[in-house]
């Protein structure tokens, strides 16, 4: 059995997270972390069927129960900070906070190659979106012009989305930098065009009723191409968790994407 803790186990994420790993007979939840957290166990939480795992409000503590594997969402202020603590301690990060920077992976990476530790960093567990990013790499390099839509629930604090600045940067090494639209062009309300990433652009939608969809609309003369991913329920994203969590403490770097497991 996976000794696993979860970080932001109060979340969205955090909460269906832990409950996966409670259902997996394969895997042990020896702990939850929440530095704001006031309850000293799970038991009494019918959310987690009362089971007596134990929360915890600092990090060093968790080390007494062991765990092999840190899973994180939270705030990418925090789950940077987590990220380095689980690898510094030789525990497997599973990360799917976003928000991390270019240069946050590159040094984590650094930490789990000295210590040869298996981790993953991946901006979206589901498999619909793995392979949407995938068919848009593909695409792009045939249609260059691309423009990113992300749509996800009003709550979400980050934009443009983890997944929608993980496909662009895919895109961006089919087709290199390449300016769209006309160059001529005003805006009269500011943003109107969306972010401008290596001259493509990415809009986020965020509306109460979404949970998180991204649309990757190519344009060519006489032909379009759209390729649309859906999450309909944050349950698919547990697959991908899980797959990570069997297999990260096989590796001994730590991984950008889950298509490194898959
Ligand atoms: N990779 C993927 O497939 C997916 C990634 N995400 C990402 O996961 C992250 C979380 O999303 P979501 O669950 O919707 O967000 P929520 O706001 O629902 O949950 C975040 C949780 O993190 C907790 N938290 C805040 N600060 C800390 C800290 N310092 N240490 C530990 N926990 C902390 C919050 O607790 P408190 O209430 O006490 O502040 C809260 O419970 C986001 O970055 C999101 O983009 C989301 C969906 C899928
Ligand atoms: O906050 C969310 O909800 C999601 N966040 C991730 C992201 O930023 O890409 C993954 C998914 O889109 C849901």
């Amino acid at each position: 059995m996976k000794k696993i803790v979860v970080a932001g186990f109060k979340g969205r994420m955090g909460s269906t997270a832990a409950k996966m790993v409670l259902d997996n007979e394969d895997f042990d939840l020896v702990g939850v972390y929440d530095p704001r957290a006031t309850e000293t166990s799970l038991a009494g939480d019918a959310t987690f069927n009362n089971v007596d795992v134990p929360v915890f409000t600092e990090r060093e503590a968790i080390l007494s129960v062991k765990p092999e594997i840190w899973i994180d969402f939270t705030v990418p202020e925090a789950a940077v900070k987590n990220t380095k603590f689980a690898l510094e301690h030789d525990i497997s990060p599973v990360v799917g906070t976003t928000g991390f920077t270019d240069n946050d992976v590159k040094q984590l990476q650094a930490i789990a190659k000295k210590r040869q530790v298996g981790g993953l960093i991946a901006p979206n567990f589901g498999l619909s979106a793995v392979l949407m990013m995938q068919f848009a790499k593909q695409a792009a390099k045939y249609f260059p012009d691309v423009e990113i839509i992300e749509m996800h629930h009003d709550n979400k604090l980050d934009a443009p989305s983890g997944t929608a600045l993980k496909t662009a940067e895919m895109m961006q090494k089919e087709r290199g930098d390449k300016p769209q639209g006309n160059p001529d062009k005003t805006e009269s309300l500011p943003g109107a065009r969306g972010a401008n990433y290596h001259g493509m652009r990415i809009h986020s939608v965020r509306l109460p009723g979404l949970i998180a969809h991204q649309q990757v609309q190519f344009g060519a003369v006489g032909e379009g191409l759209t390729i649309r991913q859906d999450t309909y329920d944050r349950a698919s994203f547990m697959t991908g968790v899980a797959l990570a969590c069997r297999k990260v403490t096989d590796h001994h770097e730590l991984f950008d994407g889950l298509e490194y497991l898959l």
